[in-house]
C-alpha cells in the first residue's frame, strides 16, 4: 500500500450551490502526497464544501481539480478512486462487519475469496478483526468508525476524505480514534484529509492545516507555524487555548512607542498577546510592553494556572503566572515581544516579536 499516492490540488476555483452566491472564489490548495491534512474552521465556513470538491460530490463553476497531472474536474465520486468516511458511521445495518468492509469489493465484482481476505487485512490495520461476524449496532461509536475506515480504504484508494470523523465519539474515543487515524494514516501512507471544527484534532495529528474562515482560504501550515507566525487576526484567534489576548491599538500605543518601528506603529489596529507571553516578573527576554493592571481572578485548569486580569476595562488572561495573587489588586505585568504581534485594518499581521526564531 502507499505506492500509488496522490497529489491533491484545487486550482483557482469558483463553486456556488445557487448559481447566484459563490462559496469559494479563486480557491487555491495543494495537499502533498502521502501527506494528512486538516481542514479547520468555524461551522459554515466551507469545509465541507472544500472536501466534496475533492471527492466529486461537487463540480465547480471554473477551475480544476488536479489529481498528481491528471485533471479529474469532470470525473465523479465513482471514478475517482476515493475513500470517504462521514461523521454519521453510516455502516449497512443489515451486513456483517467483514461484510460492510468487503462491500465495495463486492460492487467492484472482486470475487469472494479474494475480498474477504482483502477485508481482513483492513480489519487487522484498524484493529477490529476479532468483531467481524457482529452487527454494526453491537459495536461502539469508535469502532464503528474504525470499520467505515477500513471501508473506505478496502480498495486501496488514492485519497482518503474524513469528514468531521470524530465529532459523534465521547471524549475519550475520540482522542484515542484521533491517534488511530494519524497511526493508519502512516502505516498506510495514504494522502489523507479531514475535516474538523476541533483545533486539537488538528494540532496534535496534521501534518498541515489549513485553516478556512468565510470560504477563503486563511493560512495553510504545520500546526506549530499557524501558532507562532499566524498571517492574520483570524487564525490567531482561531489557533490557540485559550484564545489570544486582543486589545485595541489605541489602549496601547504610549506602551509600545518605543518598541515598535513608527511606520508600523502608524498601521497597527490590534495588538495580540498570547496569554504565557504576560509575566508578572521581568526576564531576560526582549519585552514589548509594560502595563498596569488590576488582577481579578486565578483559575487553576489541569496543569496550567489561568490569570485573570483588566487592562484599561480589557480582559486579558495569562498562563505564565504561578505565583498566588490576592484579589483584586492593581500591579504591573510584562508583555514579551515572543507570542506578541500586531494587526492592521485588515487583520493581517505586520509585526511579529518571535521573528528571531
Ligand atoms: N447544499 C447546499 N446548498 C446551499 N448552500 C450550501 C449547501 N451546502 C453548504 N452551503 C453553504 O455553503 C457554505 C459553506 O458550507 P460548508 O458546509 O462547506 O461549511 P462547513 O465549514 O463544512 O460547515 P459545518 O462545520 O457547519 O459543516 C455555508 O454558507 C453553507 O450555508
Amino acid at each position: 500500500m502507499g505506492d500509488d499516492n496522490m497529489r491533491l490540488n484545487l486550482k483557482d476555483i469558483t463553486v456556488s450551490y445557487d448559481q447566484q452566491h459563490n462559496v469559494f472564489e479563486h480557491l487555491n490548495c495543494t495537499v502533498q502526497d502521502g501527506e494528512l491534512v486538516a481542514l479547520l474552521g468555524p461551522s459554515g465556513s466551507g469545509k465541507t464544501t472544500i472536501l466534496n470538491l475533492m471527492a466529486g460530490l461537487l463540480t465547480p463553476t471554473f477551475g480544476q481539480v488536479m489529481f498528481d497531472d491528471r485533471n479529474v474536474t469532470d470525473q465523479d465520486v465513482r471514478t475517482r478512486n476515493i475513500g470517504m468516511v462521514f461523521q454519521d458511521f453510516a455502516l449497512y445495518p443489515h451486513l456483517s462487519v467483514l461484510d460492510n468492509i468487503a462491500f465495495p469489493l463486492k460492487m467492484a465484482h472482486v470475487n469472494k475469496a479474494n475480498r474477504q481476505k482483502r477485508a481482513r487485512e483492513l480489519a487487522a490495520l484498524v484493529h477490529i478483526d476479532n468483531q467481524l461476524t457482529k452487527s454494526p449496532s453491537e459495536l461502539s461509536g469508535g469502532q464503528q468508525q474504525r470499520a467505515a475506515i477500513a471501508r473506505a480504504l478496502v480498495k486501496n484508494p488514492a485519497v482518503l476524505l474524513l469528514d468531521e470523523p470524530l465529532s459523534n465519539l465521547d471524549a475519550a474515543l475520540r482522542i484515542e480514534l484521533r491517534d488511530e487515524i494519524q497511526r493508519i494514516q502512516q502505516t498506510t501512507g495514504v494522502t489523507t484529509v479531514f475535516v474538523t471544527h476541533d483545533q486539537n484534532d488538528a494540532l496534535r495529528i496534521a501534518d498541515k492545516i489549513i485553516v478556512i474562515n468565510e470560504g477563503r482560504v486563511q493560512q495553510v501550515g504545520p500546526g506549530t507555524e499557524l501558532y507562532r507566525h499566524p498571517r492574520n487576526l483570524f487564525v490567531a484567534q482561531f489557533i490557540g487555548t485559550p484564545s489570544i489576548n486582543a486589545i485595541p491599538i489605541n489602549e496601547m500605543v504610549s506602551e509600545i512607542t518605543a518598541s515598535i518601528p513608527a511606520d508600523i506603529l502608524a498601521r497597527a489596529q490590534t495588538v495580540g498577546i498570547r496569554s504565557e507571553s504576560i509575566l508578572l516578573n521581568p526576564t531576560d527576554e526582549p519585552v514589548l510592553a509594560k502595563l498596569a493592571v488590576t488582577m481579578k481572578q486565578q483559575e487553576q485548569l489541569g496543569r496550567e494556572t489561568y490569570t485573570y486580569m483588566h487592562y484599561q476595562n480589557i480582559d486579558l488572561i495569562s498562563t505564565a503566572i504561578t505565583e498566588t495573587i490576592k484579589e483584586p489588586q492593581s500591579m504591573p505585568v510584562y508583555i514579551l515581544a515572543r507570542g506578541s504581534f500586531l494587526f492592521d485594518q485588515n487583520g493581517l499581521c505586520i509585526w511579529a516579536g518571535d521573528n528571531h526564531d
